[in-house]
């Protein structure tokens, strides 16, 4: 069976893999999205169009760096953020510059029938609050077509430890997990918004002595 930890745990060995480890945020991000290229490349998914959909924040910049290397790795892919870019983390802002640099292409708007795949990097285990309402309705919208969607970390609109839809959430085929899988994506409405979820290491380091809540 595989560890779940709750939002709290995984953001203190994520302070701990960044501040006592010293690899940094970004060294963290990238291994995501490499983790996720490789298992999206693994060949049980349709590569041929690929829409990314970015948040602002971790989530989001996962994204981002995904975006960049399906785009390296020739895979059709386009970028939409979802929320005002001017306002991103110093993560997103840095991710999207290397993006631009190799050539990701941008969208303002998708109806979502014509991708092949949709990647939800739009809120991860930061989510704290109901989505805002435009969101939800994107979502709800988005979940009526059939569209396959791979969720990062979590699937957007689902609280990482309750596993309650706070407001609207994407429903995945598939989500993978960063370092562990989210207690949310076995609960409650979470598990069925989740998928398949495919736990996937991206070295993380465990503070010494860590007791996981959920044994
Ligand atoms: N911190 C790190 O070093 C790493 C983070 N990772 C990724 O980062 C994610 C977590 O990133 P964040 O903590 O930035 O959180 P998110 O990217 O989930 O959310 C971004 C921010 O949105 C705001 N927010 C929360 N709920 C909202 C709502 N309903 N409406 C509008 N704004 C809302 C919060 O300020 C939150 O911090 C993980 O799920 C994972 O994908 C991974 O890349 C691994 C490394
Ligand atoms: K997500």
């Amino acid at each position: 069976m595989t560890q779940l930890v709750t939002a709290d745990e995984i953001k203190a060995i994520e302070a701990y893999t960044i501040n006592e480890a010293g690899l940094s945020a970004a060294v963290l991000t990238e291994r995501a999205a490499m983790a996720t290229l490789q298992v999206l490349a693994a060949g049980r998914f349709d590569l041929s169009n690929v829409l990314v959909l970015a948040g602002l924040g971790g989530n989001g910049a996962d994204g981002v760096a995904l975006a960049r290397l399906l785009h390296q790795a020739k895979i059709p892919v386009t970028l939409q953020f979802v929320g005002n870019v001017n306002r991103a983390s110093q993560a997103v802002k840095e991710q999207l510059h290397a993006a631009t640099l190799c050539g990701v292409q941008r969208a303002e708007k998708s109806d979502f029938k014509e991708p092949s795949l949709i990647i939800d990097a739009i809120f991860g285990t930061g989510l704290n609050k109901d989505l805002p309402e435009g969101l939800q309705k994107m979502l709800k919208a988005a979940n009526h077509i059939d569209n396959t969607v791979v969720a990062l970390d979590l699937p957007t609109g689902i609280d990482a430890n309750t596993g309650e839809i706070r407001g609207a959430a994407l429903k995945a085929k598939a989500t993978i997990a960063f370092g562990f899988e989210k207690v949310g994506c076995e609960k409650a409405q979470g598990k069925k918004m989740a998928g398949r979820v495919i736990p996937q290491d991206i070295g993380l380091v465990l503070p010494e002595d860590f007791i996981f809540s959920i044994q």
